[in-house]
């Protein structure tokens, strides 16, 4: 890991029309980590991570990649530039192969990526069962197959960032299980990951650190430990769209 974050949020703020969603948000993520974003319904979790690909209704903020500043780019241009999301409810291509759903999430490298387009094996070795249904149709596997989809479109960019959004939402139990280990497993594999999820306890026992937002402001930051024990990540969730009252903030260190 470098001193440098790989992204830099400063001060971002997204409204739609008069509904502030994120007010002056700033967030880091370091190359190799797992990142939480964290709060109740409402919060502006998803707005967050829209804004940072040029895809929610920015009003201010400097979202910088790796040393280059992205704020203002055009959504194609940031995921070139090597950010990856995966929106809620996977929205894999149903009509497509699983090869060509992955072969499509690889037309955004980056420019000059030398690795070339995510081939079956390396498909199957993250995600043996798509490669063995590597000519069926996406709609024809299961929810946490697609789930698994939506991430390798993802990973076939090359990204250097892989945002996540809701990955765990509307997956049965076992398959909530699977999709944590997944992400575990991409860690563990130097892949960096921003996470949005509702499900605070499973987020935070495979982060490195989170940040906690109410009513669009981050109120909490810290190793996911101690976010895990703070009193304001509890006053968060029940506090939902209230504006915060609550300033406890942990400063992330090193
Ligand atoms: N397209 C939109 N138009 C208008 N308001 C929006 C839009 N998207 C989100 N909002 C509003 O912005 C605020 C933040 O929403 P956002 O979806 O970012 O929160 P969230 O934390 O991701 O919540 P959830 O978990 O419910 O998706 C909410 O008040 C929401 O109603």
């Amino acid at each position: 890991m470098t001193d440098q974050p790989l992204l830099s949020v400063s001060d971002l703020s997204v409204s739609y029309g008069p509904v502030q969603a994120v007010r002056e948000a700033s967030l880091e993520v370091r190359a190799g980590e797992i990142v939480a974003l964290l709060g109740a319904n409402g919060a502006g979790k998803s707005s967050t991570m829209w804004a940072l690909v040029g895809m929610a209704p920015r009003t201010g903020g400097r979202i910088v990649l790796d040393g280059r500043d992205v704020t203002g780019a055009a959504p194609e241009d940031v995921v070139r530039a090597g950010i990856a999301i995966v929106p809620e409810g996977r929205r894999v291509f149903a009509n497509l192969t699983v090869r060509d759903n992955i072969r499509l999430g690889g037309v955004a490298r980056r420019a000059g990526d030398p690795h070339g387009p995510l081939q079956r094996d390396e498909v199957g070795d993250l995600f043996p069962l798509l490669a063995e249904r590597w000519d069926q149709v996406a709609g024809g596997l299961s929810g946490g197959q697609q789930q698994q989809l939506a991430i390798a479109r993802a990973l076939a960019a090359r990204p250097r960032l892989v945002l996540l959004d809701e990955p765990s939402l509307g997956l049965s139990p076992r398959l909530v299980g699977e999709v944590f280990e997944l992400m575990a497993e991409l860690r563990r594999r130097a892949i960096t990951l921003l996470v949005v999820e509702q499900n605070v306890q499973r987020s935070l026992a495979i982060a490195d650190r989170a940040y906690v937002l109410q009513g669009g402001r981050i109120v909490l930051s810290g190793d996911a430990a101690e976010v895990r024990d703070s009193e304001a990540t509890e006053a968060a969730f029940l506090g939902g769209r209230t504006t915060t009252r609550t300033t406890t903030t942990t400063t992330v260190t090193g």
